[in-house]
């Protein structure tokens, strides 16, 4: 359950007299994240009925990255993106603090997230990420990856440090030192040296920040690790949220779905195409390090679901094996 910060009746009063959204009808926490707190708010304003998200911004997102987090999803928005809009209060601000949180309301996207996936869903899929990359190019201000290759080194090293550790949490954080040692020295050269094209991702697009509706991407959500970075990487971590089966191999017909969508809006670079197994790599260690951090340092008894770090596990191993980017249909 993703409601880390309760919110009081007179709290949520106080905060709604802010906007001009109408009254408050329904209200309640939403089960479902991992990273903020989330909740349903549906008002009536002139008798019609509206849905609206609020969240209050909790332990990864640094409240000064808000901003770049807001402006770019209103950017994506008018670029005809679906993704949620933050609603100004009448102050014209969309960031403000409820429950001594950084909060802010953004508008309700319809559709449902796959809980299965299937072939049908990774071509849409690669269409949607390809035009958020393209929307996303005219959006100037540059906001580093904290979770990129500088972060998985001390992310490891914070882990190894918990006193909550078990035989099998050292054993893996041996095998991810090792692995790290390989991904390190081969990453892709950034800034001026790159030869990768670079641009706004989205960095977390995994099945349940992805809705549809008859087939067809119907929104985006949860931009909250957006961030400046080789596009694509952000296909490499698509390749690796959407395209393993549920017992854990790798699909290529998913992947073949996947590379194609994105083609069929803009194609990779031959450089691109070549990095995609260490791009690969970097992605499932990076979910397998913040997974195998939370899975340490989260109490069994929280009310929130960790997720399980051996997944990203195996298919970092998987990448490690890859040799060049032919396995993923490419
Ligand atoms: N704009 C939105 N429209 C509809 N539902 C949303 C929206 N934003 C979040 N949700 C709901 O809240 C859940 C958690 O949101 P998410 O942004 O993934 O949280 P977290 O960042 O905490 O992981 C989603 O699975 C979805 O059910
Ligand atoms: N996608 C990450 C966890 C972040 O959760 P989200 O609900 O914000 O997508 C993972 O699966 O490890």
């Amino acid at each position: 359950m993703a409601v880390y910060t309760e919110i009081t009746d007179e709290e949520l009063s106080a905060f709604l007299v802010g906007y001009d959204i109408g009254h408050l009808t329904a209200f309640r926490g939403i089960a479902e994240g991992v990273e903020n707190s989330n909740f349903l708010l549906r008002t009536e304003k002139d008798g019609q009925e509206s849905d609206y998200i609020l969240t209050l911004y909790e332990k990864r997102v640094n409240p000064d990255d808000l901003p770049w987090f807001l402006g770019f999803m209103r950017h994506l928005a008018t670029k005809g993106v679906s993704c949620p809009l933050p609603v100004c209060g009448r102050d014209g601000e969309a960031l403000r603090t409820l429950a001594g949180r950084p909060a802010a309301i953004t508008t309700f996207l319809s559709g449902v997230w796959p809980r299965h996936i299937h072939s049908e869903h990774c071509r849409p899929l690669g269409e949607a990420l390809a035009r958020l990359h393209v929307a996303g190019s005219s959006y100037p201000p540059v906001r580093a990856n904290s979770l990129g290759p500088d972060a998985w080194r001390p992310l490891l090293q914070d882990a190894a440090r918990s006193d909550r550790q078990t035989e099998t949490t050292k054993q893996l954080l041996e095998e991810l030192d090792l692995a790290l040692n390989r991904i390190l020295p081969a990453w892709p050269a950034a800034g001026s040296q790159a030869n990768l094209p670079h641009g706004q991702i989205h960095a977390d697009l995994f099945p349940d920040n992805v809705f549809f509706l008859d087939h067809k991407v119907s929104g985006l959500i949860d931009f909250y690790f957006a961030c400046t970075d080789f596009l694509a990487y952000d296909v490499a971590i698509c390749l690796n949220a959407w395209c393993f089966s549920e017992d854990g191999g790798f699909n290529e017909t998913f992947a073949r779905q996947l590379i194609s969508g994105y083609e069929s809006v803009r194609p990779l670079t031959a450089a691109e195409r070549d990095a995609l197994p260490v791009l690969c790599a970097g992605a499932a260690m990076r979910f397998a390090l913040t997974r195998l951090y939370d899975w340490i340092n989260t109490p069994p008894d929280a009310m929130v679901t960790r997720k399980d770090p051996m997944d990203y596990i195996h298919r970092l191993r998987f990448h490690l094996a890859a040799g060049n980017s032919g396995v993923y249909g490419v």
